[in-house]
């Protein structure tokens, strides 16, 4: 990588001559910057250990902590950042729904090679968790409707986790037949959106999924549940919050040992992310939920930066900004995954994935589907660099 694909922390602003800027500029720490080493910062900070001092680079979050707690240029400043950022999590997990989320919305449908080397690109970028495909009815969504192929072309890939979608006990028979060893259910919050997206209502969805649970216990198979519509609803409006707790609720009673919470049409600001995941995590424990923003409104990355906030460390996004649900009309894509790994590597945060490699898997289905990316982050580096 590149020092200019190098994610810009807040060291990297000296330039501006905006004063406060100024002075989190890393030439102003150089001179103490021995003395405000990560080892020496359990001193620095006077005696608390607690430390998002985790990243290598230069321009991750330790330059910008140990000027402001060292130098005493700016007291003001070492309550600041520590306060907006103390709690963010060490490493975030990155759940890449590409291929199943990012690719159930494409007008044509993706070859089955296709689907399965831009699996293999997503994997050799260090991606853990690939969300491969759905085993739903191929009437409702015949775009992926080779299913059992995919699984089929990646069962021999080792260390990655492969979730699949099942609607119902026979998408769950038909998915461990072809070899996978994960599944997730996914319900809704909103009533209308249960009936357009399984032709059911919520309770009815929860009854199918208590099938589906009790069958993946047996079979040894792990288990992801999804709540929809988390914020808003294409016909219904607002969802209240409550909604999504009861939801999500049933799903973690019944088993399932992630939650992921989906704002299916991106309508989601902080305020509102704020408050559902003030309500869920009332009845679902933090380490056990993850965040899944379509970034419709352009708000996905300040909402998964106030649920990293609130304690959440499992994100869901799609390479290249991919995706979009069939039955929520004007639902655009999920958030690029390039542009959360480069806000999360800006912050310090690991993830495991090489941002270089991730982007050659964007650029692969991109050209593939004809279109350029869409994530801000490849689109911005490709300029510099060509
Ligand atoms: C649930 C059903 C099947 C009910 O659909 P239905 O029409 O009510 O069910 P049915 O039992 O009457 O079956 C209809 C036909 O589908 C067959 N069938 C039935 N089940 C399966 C199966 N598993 N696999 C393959 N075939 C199946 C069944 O055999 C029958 O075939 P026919 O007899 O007509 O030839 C349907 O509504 C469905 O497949 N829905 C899935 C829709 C979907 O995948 N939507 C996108 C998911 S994205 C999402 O939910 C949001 C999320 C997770 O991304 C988070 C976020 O973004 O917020």
């Amino acid at each position: 990588m590149s020092s200019l694909e190098q994610p810009l922390g807040l060291g990297d602003l000296p330039k501006l001559s905006i004063n406060r800027l100024e002075r989190f500029s890393p030439s102003a720490c150089r001179a103490s910057a021995d003395d405000c080493s990560p080892s020496n910062y359990k001193h620095c900070n006077g005696g608390n250990d607690q430390t998002i001092f985790h990243g290598s680079s230069s321009w991750h979050m330790q330059g910008h902590y140990t000027n402001s707690s060292c130098n005493g240029v700016d007291m003001e400043f070492r309550a600041l950042p520590r306060k907006v950022l103390w709690d963010l999590p060490r490493f975030v997990k990155i759940v890449e729904v590409g291929p199943r989320d990012g690719l159930q919305n494409e007008k044509n449908t993706v070859p089955t090679s296709v689907k399965i080397e831009l699996i293999h690109k997503l994997v050799a970028s260090g991606l853990s968790v690939i969300e491969a495909t759905s085993f739903v009815s191929p009437k409702w969504v015949p775009q992926l409707a080779d299913a059992k192929d995919v699984v089929e072309g990646i069962r021999h890939v080792p260390d990655v986790r492969f979730p699949v979608l099942t609607p119902n006990l026979r998408g769950f028979e038909a998915a461990v037949a072809a070899g996978a060893k994960e599944v997730a259910v996914f319900a809704s919050a909103s009533e209308s959106f249960s009936k357009s997206n399984l032709n059911c209502t919520i309770k009815e969805s929860l009854v199918r999924y208590r099938d589906v649970i009790t069958s993946a216990k047996k079979h040894g198979i792990g288990l992801r549940g999804y709540v929809s519509c988390v914020v808003g609803c294409p016909v219904e409006g607002a969802i209240h919050p409550s909604k999504v707790a009861y939801v999500a609720k049933e799903l973690y009673d019944m088993g399932c040992s992630e939650i992921s919470l989906g704002d299916t049409i991106g309508v989601g600001t902080p305020g509102s992310v704020l408050a559902m995941l003030e309500a869920v995590m009332s009845f679902v424990s933090v380490d056990k939920l993850a965040v899944h923003f379509h970034d419709t409104y352009g708000q996905a990355l300040a909402n998964i930066m106030v649920s990293l906030q609130m304690g959440i460390n499992i994100v869901d996004s799609s390479v290249s900004g991919l995706g979009g649900c069939p039955y929520a009309n004007g639902a655009t894509g999920n958030v690029a995954t390039e542009d959360v790994v480069y806000m999360l590597h800006g912050l310090g945060i690991e993830t495991n994935v090489d941002l270089n490699k991730l982007m050659d898997a964007g650029d692969y289905i991109s050209k593939h589907l004809g279109r350029p990316s869409g994530s801000k982050t490849t689109t911005a580096l490709r300029k510099l660099t060509t």
